[in-house]
């Protein structure tokens, strides 16, 4: 019987039985950040078991509230701090050096095909797209995974998406995550991986691709993941060259994790993306999708372009694009953050820096802060927030706030509007 991405990947990293319900595998990396390593940590230390299985393989950032904002969150960045160092845990990101956790992981080049991830955080999910099994785990699981670098998962049944047609002008990777979300609802893969494949994400970049895998969890799913190829290894090329004599013998080697043509799902769906149009929420969940032109002139106090979904280079290039020469709307407070250091510098060095504040833009350090309403621009209540992040919970982004997720296309041009608008790069 043919075998699905994850289940080669499973096969590859099994500890103990194979045909056990819940299959035990070792893992290739844990990643950590202050929010919820310190309890684990802690936790550790009071049962007299503060040590690491492997401090090459665990990544740490202080990320979520950066710099700290208050005496807690400086607590929870001293711990993970002092726990590094005291590990001598090389790969510590902090202030100067940091950004959100899941950019500058996969940034550093720590994720490769075929590897099994975890994290104690929902969105561990965007790793797939380089071909990984990436989870979130709470912090027992996290624990586990520090000291003996194994975790525990149910076999993993995979739902097989294929995105066809082809995307387009104006409608990007964020357009067909909430599209996909809102098809098959906030428990439409619960527990279950999704295969993203297709012509349309063979035709995407790296970036696209995490875009998409981000948001796999907010559909239920464990984990999104992409099958590996060029692109794959042309973005891992700088970290890979002294292992492999050519891309292509890289590209050989990473085949191993393509799905068979027989591989057994337990749904697959064609998603048909030629005539979609950018979309946007409108409720507090992540399902409640609609397209921008039915929400066009919806009044915003807040635009927010960043985090994990779409805080990235390519994110920045399209936002800067549509703003560039214009003025944010006179009722509108905006706000950008670029994900890491290196999208920072970079969109310095290209001029879109220099766009957004011209266009009154406030631009702020790589932090996730505002994505989820704990710093950098928290809403008031009854206020109402056009954002590039991956949730719209209710008081998400501060209590009693409304949050409206849409592309970096979408919200540029709502900063405009001063209220959710299509951007121009649309012309549908
Ligand atoms: C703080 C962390 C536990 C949380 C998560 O797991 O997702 C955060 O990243 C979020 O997006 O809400
Ligand atoms: S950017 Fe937002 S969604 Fe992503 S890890 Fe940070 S808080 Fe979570």
């Amino acid at each position: 019987m043919g075998k699905t991405i994850a289940q080669k990947i499973f096969d590859d990293h099994r500890v103990g039985t194979p045909d056990a319900d819940v299959q035990v595998i070792r893992l290739d990396a844990v990643f950590c950040h202050e929010i919820t390593t310190p309890p684990a940590i802690v936790d550790l230390e009071r049962r007299g078991k503060d040590r690491v299985f492997d401090a090459s393989r665990i990544k740490v950032v202080i990320d979520h509230v950066s710099p700290a904002k208050d005496s807690k969150t400086a607590l929870q960045g001293k711990i993970l701090r002092e726990w590094a160092r005291r590990h001598a845990i090389k790969d510590f990101f902090d202030i100067g050096a940091n950004g959100v956790c899941h950019a500058i992981f996969p940034e550093k080049g720590f994720v490769r095909p075929g590897y099994t991830v975890i994290m104690g955080d929902s969105h561990t999910c965007t790793h797939g797209a380089f071909g990984a099994f990436a989870a979130g785990v709470g912090t027992t699981d996290l624990e586990v995974g520090i000291l003996k670098g194994v975790c525990a998962f149910k076999s993993p049944e995979t739902i097989r998406i294929n995105i066809t047609g082809s995307l387009p002008a104006g409608v990007f990777a964020k357009d067909v995550i909430l599209s996909v979300i809102g098809r098959i609802g906030v428990g439409g893969a619960t527990n279950k991986v999704i295969e993203f494949a297709g012509p349309v994400v063979a035709a995407m970049d790296m970036e696209s691709r995490m875009t998409l895998c981000n948001m796999a969890i907010e559909a239920g799913g464990t984990c999104g993941i992409c099958e590996p190829d060029r692109v794959t290894v042309d973005y891992l090329w700088p970290f890979i060259k002294d292992q492999y004599d050519t891309p292509e013998a890289a590209l050989a080697d990473f085949s191993r994790y393509l799905p068979d043509a027989d591989a057994v799902y337990a749904n697959t769906i064609d998603h048909d993306v030629s005539a979609l149009t950018p979309m946007v929420t409108y409720g507090y969940k992540p399902d409640n999708v609609k397209p921008v032109s039915e929400m066009t002139g919806t009044p915003v106090d807040q635009v927010y372009i960043g985090s994990c979904t779409n805080g990235r280079i390519s994110d920045l290039r399209v936002a800067a694009k549509v703003l560039e020469g214009k003025q944010v709307n006179a009722g509108v407070r905006a706000i950008v953050s670029p994900a890491t250091p290196k999208v920072y510098a970079q969109a310095l060095e290209e001029g879109l820096i220099k766009t957004f504040m011209d266009a009154g833009v406030c631009v702020t350090n790589p932090t996730c802060g505002a994505c989820l309403g704990m710093s950098n621009g928290v809403l008031a209540e009854g206020e109402v927030c056009a954002s590039t992040t991956n949730r719209n919970f209710n008081g998400r982004m501060g209590k009693g706030g409304m949050v409206h997720l849409m592309s970096p296309a979408t919200a540029a041009a709502s900063a405009i509007a001063g209220s959710i608008a299509n951007s121009p790069l649309f012309n549908g």
